[in-house]
């Protein structure tokens, strides 16, 4: 079966500085794959690039087979391409049913407002926000916010998602809520492209990890492989991290 995505040889530049290099990886139908990397890597841009938001100088991108490298964002969005912000953004003044119902409506192909409504309140439940839906959207707790922004993406129906650092600030069991979440999507046969900092959640929910490093790919394999390799121990994941998971696994 053909990749649900397919980026191939892509590069992206902001005057002297070399963003993206070269970079090509694949996503699958309901793939969760991980994308790390340290400050600067290259992981924003690389999204930017897919979402529409950058054109690439050179490579390709393509979705479900078609090209989409030189579409604009709304048009990609409605292919099936959704993705959260590192800083979540609904409408503070509208609720949180309202926040959802309007990407149904403008990006989900949704033909009424009531349908619209309809359908966002069942994105909100799957996100366990029912009892929140008609708060304005700014009261919502952090937790509450990075959900809505999943009940969001999920309302444009898409194939592939992109979550940006989705877990940042939260605590342990809201982390854990959410990875609920996100294997359920993914169950759903959507693909799930994880930019995360957090190595745990990375190697849990997991199955492929791709690590970038100035810009380019310099591993794309099981979360066992990436964190035993030591390009990327160098690179990222640093020695104490190394020398901690060989204790752990050490341990009876
Ligand atoms: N619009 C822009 N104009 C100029 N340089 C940019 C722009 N966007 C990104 N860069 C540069 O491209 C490089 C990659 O940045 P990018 O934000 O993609 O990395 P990142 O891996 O997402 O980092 P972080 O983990 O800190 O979010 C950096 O050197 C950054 O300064």
């Amino acid at each position: 079966m053909s990749a649900l995505l397919r980026i191939e040889g892509v590069t992206r530049r902001f005057g002297g500085v070399t963003a993206v290099d070269d970079v090509s990886l694949t996503v699958d139908r309901g793939e969760i794959v991980g994308l790390i990397g340290p400050n600067g890597a290259g992981k924003t841009t690389l999204v930017n690039v897919v979402a529409g938001v950058h054109r690439p100088q050179r490579g390709t991108v393509r979705l479900d087979g078609a090209r989409i490298d030189d579409l604009r964002p709304d048009r990609i969005a409605r292919l099936g391409l959704a993705r959260t912000f590192q800083v979540v953004q609904p409408f503070p003044r509208m609720t949180a049913l309202e926040n959802v119902a309007a990407a149904a409506l403008f990006a989900g192909g949704a033909r009424s407002l009531g349908a619209a409504r309809e359908r966002a309140a069942e994105h909100l439940a799957f996100c366990r926000l029912s009892d929140e839906a008609e708060k304005p959207a700014g009261a919502l707790s952090l937790a509450s916010r990075k959900r809505l922004e999943l009940a969001k993406s999920l309302a444009i129906g898409p194939k592939i998602l992109f979550l940006d650092e989705v877990n940042a600030g939260l605590n342990p069991a809201e982390i854990v809520l959410a990875l609920e979440l996100i294997r359920a999507i993914a169950d759903q046969g959507v693909a799930i492209v994880l930019i995360e900092h957090l190595m745990k959640v990375v190697t849990g929910v997991c199955r492929r990890i791709v690590v970038l490093k100035q810009g380019r790919v310099i591993a794309d394999a099981s979360p066992a492989e990436v964190v035993a390799d030591p390009v990327v121990i160098e690179a990222y994941l640093g020695r104490r991290f190394a020398e901690r998971l060989a204790a752990a696994e050490a341990r009876p």
